[in-house]
C-alpha cells in the first residue's frame, strides 16, 4: 500500500488558510486535519477539541516534556502551538492522508523529521491583499495586527524553502491545486 501523504501547509495569518482547508475538507472528507494544541485564548466562535486544544501554558510544558509533540513554537511572539504527535501517528498508520496548518518554524521542524512530507506554502495574490484580508476578518486587535504583519513578511521571505506554492487568488483554485498535490482525482 502506498503510504497516504502528509502535507504541511503554511502561510501567512490572513492568507486563507482555515478558509481553503475547511473547503478542501468539505469536498474531501477522507482527509485528516490536525488539531493543534495552543496557549492562545479561544476566538469568538471556536470551539476547544474541534479548532484548536486550548490550554493552559503548564499543560503545554509537559505535552512537550513528554515527547508529546510533533513540533512546535512560539508564535506572533506571545503563544506558543504545536502538533499532538499521537493523533497524527495514528493517522498515518492507518493510511489517512493527513494536513498539518502550522507556522514556518513547525514546518522546518517537520521537515527534519518527515521529509517525506509535501511542504507547500500558501502565498497571497499580493501584500495589499494580505493585509485587506486581515484586517477584514475583524478578529484581532491593532496591536495583534501589527504583529501578524511582522511574522507575515518573515513567512514571504521563506517562501522559496517550500516545495510548492498555491497561491490563494480564489478559493476553488487553491481548493483544486492542493487536491492535485495530495493525488485527490475528482
Ligand atoms: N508550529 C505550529 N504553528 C501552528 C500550529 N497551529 C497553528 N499554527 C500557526 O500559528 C499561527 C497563528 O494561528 P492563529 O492563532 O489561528 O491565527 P491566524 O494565523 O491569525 O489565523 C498560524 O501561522 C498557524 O499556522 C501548530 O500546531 N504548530
Ligand atoms: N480566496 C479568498 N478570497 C478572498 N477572501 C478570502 C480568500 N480566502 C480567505 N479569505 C478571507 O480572508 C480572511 C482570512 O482567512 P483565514 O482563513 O482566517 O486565514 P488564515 O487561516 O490563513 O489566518 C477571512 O476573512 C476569509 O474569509
Amino acid at each position: 500500500m502506498k503510504n497516504a501523504p502528509v502535507l504541511v501547509l503554511v502561510g501567512p495569518s490572513g492568507v486563507g488558510k482555515g478558509t481553503v482547508v475547511a473547503a478542501l475538507r468539505a469536498r474531501n472528507p477522507q482527509v485528516w486535519v490536525s488539531i493543534s494544541a495552543t496557549t492562545r485564548q479561544p476566538r469568538i466562535g471556536e470551539v476547544d477539541g474541534v479548532h484548536y486544544f486550548f490550554v493552559t501554558p503548564e499543560k503545554f510544558s509537559e505535552l512537550v516534556d513528554t515527547d508529546g509533540m510533533l513540533e512546535w513554537a512560539w508564535v506572533h511572539q506571545t503563544d506558543r502551538y504545536g502538533t499532538p504527535r499521537r493523533a497524527v501517528e495514528e493517522r498515518i498508520a492507518t493510511g489517512t492522508p493527513v494536513i498539518l496548518e502550522i507556522d514556518l518554524q513547525g514546518a522546518r521542524q517537520v521537515r527534519t523529521t518527515m521529509p517525506e512530507a509535501i511542504f507547500v506554502f500558501l502565498a497571497p495574490p499580493n501584500k495589499q491583499e494580505l493585509f485587506a484580508r486581515l484586517r477584514g476578518r475583524g478578529t484581532e486587535s491593532e496591536v495583534q495586527i501589527q504583529r501578524r504583519i511582522q511574522t507575515a513578511e518573515d513567512e514571504l521571505a521563506a517562501m522559496d524553502e517550500f516545495d510548492h506554492v498555491v497561491v490563494n487568488d480564489t478559493i476553488d483554485q487553491a481548493v483544486a491545486d492542493l487536491e492535485k498535490l495530495l493525488g485527490l482525482v475528482h
